[in-house]
């Protein structure tokens, strides 16, 4: 059976068929209308801590590509911001479009970004991060967004890998990358309680996304649409349009951490 992806046949507006939580109540991503976002003063800052030691590997999984580290002590974490308690990181990945024209899972007044970065956290209140994925509070992911502009010198690092992980299920050692360098200068936030934005699509990810995004180049992101969706001896197709359109806000608040 074809599993679930991002075509005509198996993409987002199919997901529902197997997947029932594609139309419950708070699921992800939304469109974000600052005017209608509340400031919340008891926000407090977000406080990211991350040691690139714990830095493991790239892999591609036929979905995206992500950057995965080792989560079995709390080397680093994300703490405060709308969060209680302490979340891990287990790793981070992108979403893109297929031109510069679209790309990200979250949108600002309508606007659509050429792509968005997942930085995804899990309670340490519960056991391991598959046990924290089906609770309501069981993940935090902070989302950022990035705009066509100067290179980005530290994503280029991650660029570098592509040759490795070009086609789905490969995967390569990658060591010593700091996240920390992937985050904008000012950490504004927008929160809201929301989902996985992939199958499971399951309830538990407290949404943290960025105000200000990060910088990528035309050519940078030409080489995000170098990597495929398919496996070595599969009809090669580009790994492209990757993102989940935004879905029904269904009565939820959107708290900003700043006026
Ligand atoms: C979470 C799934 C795997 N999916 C993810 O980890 C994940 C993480 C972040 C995002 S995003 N784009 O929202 O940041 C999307 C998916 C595993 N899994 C599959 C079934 C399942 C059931 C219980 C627990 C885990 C389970
Ligand atoms: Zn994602």
């Amino acid at each position: 059976s074809h599993g679930w992806g991002y075509g005509a046949n198996n993409g987002p507006d199919k997901w529902c068929d197997n997947f029932p939580n594609a139309n419950g109540p708070r699921q992800s991503p939304i469109d974000i209308v600052p005017g209608d976002a509340s400031f919340d003063g008891g926000l407090k800052p977000l406080k990211l801590k991350y040691d690139p030691s714990t830095c493991l590997e790239i892999l591609n999984n036929g979905h995206s590509f992500q950057v995965t580290f080792v989560d079995d002590t709390n080397s680093s974490t994300l703490t405060d911001g709308p969060i209680s308690g302490i979340y891990r990181l287990k790793q981070f990945h992108f979403h893109w479009g297929a031109s510069d024209d679209k790309g990200s899972e979250h949108t600002v007044a309508g606007k659509k970004y050429p792509a968005e970065l997942h930085l995804v956290h899990w309670n340490t209140k519960y056991p391991s991060f598959g046990e924290a994925a089906s609770q309501p509070d069981g993940l935090a992911v902070v989302g950022v967004f990035l705009k066509i502009g100067d290179e980005n010198a530290k994503l280029q690092k991650v660029i570098d890998a592509f040759d490795s992980i070009r086609a789905k299920g490969k995967q390569t050692s990658f060591a010593n990358f700091d996240p920390a360098t992937l985050l904008p200068g000012c950490l504004d936030y927008w929160t809201y309680d929301g989902s996985l934005t992939t199958p499971p699509l399951l309830e538990s990810v407290t949404w943290i996304v960025c105000k200000e995004p990060i910088s990528v180049s035309s050519a940078q992101m030409a080489k995000f649409r170098s990597l495929l969706f398919s496996a070595d001896g599969e009809p090669e197709c580009c790994m492209v349009d990757n993102y989940r359109p935004p879905q029904a806000l269904k009565g939820r608040a959107v708290r900003a951490s700043f006026k």
